[in-house]
């Protein structure tokens, strides 16, 4: 069993938003201070997966459920390799996680990682705040002496924005590798690593595919040096508008007519390779419950959400684009947000949302099996 160190919430933390709206609270994880883009995640589980996604890097993130920590953190559930939201806040941690593979706390993780939190605070107003406001920057700044009011705001307003920002290559992998298949090995995908979640390969190495993860700078000749069958656009923080090279390298994909497959960023590359704009979001939609409908079949699936812009495509017709007709394949039921596009004459899709889960429902693992799909159908 791990228990709780029990020693930086003794210390005051405060939490600034850079409206001037200031939360107050103890210090969580690493005691010190950090700037990000605040945002909200409704899932009731699945922080470490939250933690550990690459698409969280520089957002300090909210967790709607009142007590986290409770499962504490094991050594299977790791997104990547290590935590990369900027900032974590919690209403309520866990004094003494309990399960049977949890080796240490999440405080003790966040401050191993340097990874400054706070707790204590009221999430719920604050996520209130967030919804009726927009995503805005924040800071948290905990320590026995904090600064006044006025200097942590300046500082808040300094931090970096998200729109903008272009983040991949600093959270991409460096060097390519291979996942491989499990079992009898029947394709080879390269995937392009915006910054890829490691369940992502797992579910196509299931499916008897072997990955090639290339870095984020991987050029149209990187990718056919691997013989692709199938080509993936991975997930990644950061603005879309910023992704100027991964757009060209997917049009060049999109040229040869291998059968392509994005999530997330790689389906906002896309919509930009297909001419479609992209935009911020007023809050976003991070959480594992959230309702798509499949307009190819109708179905509703309860999926895992992390994203903050999305691909603005006309919901209501075919339209006509350089690489054939495209139209959108998926739509989040809360809000109408484009949540999936596809070509009708290329072998060709995307979703914005996260059919790996981890964490979240399976109700959308069906996708990677159109992927493989779509891979046999150019070979036969
Ligand atoms: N998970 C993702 O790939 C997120 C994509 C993009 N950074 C967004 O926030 O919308």
């Amino acid at each position: 069993m791990t228990t709780s160190t029990r020693g930086a919430d003794k210390v005051p933390a405060v939490l600034v938003l850079e409206d001037g709206r200031i939360f107050r609270g103890r210090a969580y994880g690493a005691v010190g201070e950090t700037f990000g883009e605040a945002v909200f995640s409704t899932g009731m589980t699945g922080y470490q997966e939250t933690l550990t996604d690459p698409s969280y890097h520089r957002q300090v993130v909210v967790m709607t459920a009142p007590h986290v920590g409770n499962t504490g953190v094991n050594d299977e559930d790791a997104e990547s390799k290590r935590i990369w939201v900027s900032g974590y806040v919690v209403r309520d941690p866990a004094r003494v996680p309990s399960n049977w593979r949890s080796r240490r706390t999440l405080d003790e993780e966040l401050a191993a990682q340097g990874v400054v939190g706070i707790s204590g605070v009221d999430t719920r107003a604050l996520t209130r705040h967030l919804r009726e406001r927009g995503a805005m920057r924040v800071g948290i700044f905990s320590g026995n002496a904090l600064p006044d009011e006025g200097t942590m705001l300046a500082e808040v307003r300094q931090a970096p924005e998200m729109q903008g920002a272009d983040l991949s290559a600093e959270v991409a992998t460096k060097e390519a590798y291979v996942v491989p298949a499990q079992g009898e090995k029947k394709f080879t995908v390269a995937a392009v690593d915006l910054g890829i979640k490691g369940m992502t390969p797992y579910r196509m190495a299931e499916r008897g595919i072997e990955v090639h993860v290339l870095p984020a700078t991987a050029t149209v000749d990187d990718v056919y040096a691997v013989n692709p069958d199938g080509v993936f656009f991975s997930n990644g923080p950061g603005d879309p508008a910023t992704a100027d090279h991964p757009v060209s390298v997917m049009r060049g994909v999109l040229e040869r007519g291998t059968p392509l497959f994005g999530i997330c960023f790689g389906n906002q590359i896309l919509g930009r390779a297909l001419g479609f704009g992209t935009f911020k979001l007023k809050y976003g939609h991070r959480g594992i419950n959230q309702p798509v409908q499949d307009r190819t079949t109708g179905k509703v699936e309860v999926t895992a959400h992390n994203h903050g812009f999305a691909v603005d495509a006309p919901l209501d017709k075919v339209s006509d684009t350089p690489f054939g007709r495209a139209e959108v394949s998926h739509v989040c039921l809360n809000d109408n947000v484009v949540e999936g596009l596809q070509l009708l004459d290329k072998p060709a899709f995307s979703v914005q949302y996260h059919p790996e889960a981890a964490a979240g429902p399976h109700d959308a693992a069906y996708l990677f099996d159109r992927f493989v799909k779509l891979m046999e159908g150019q070979r036969a």
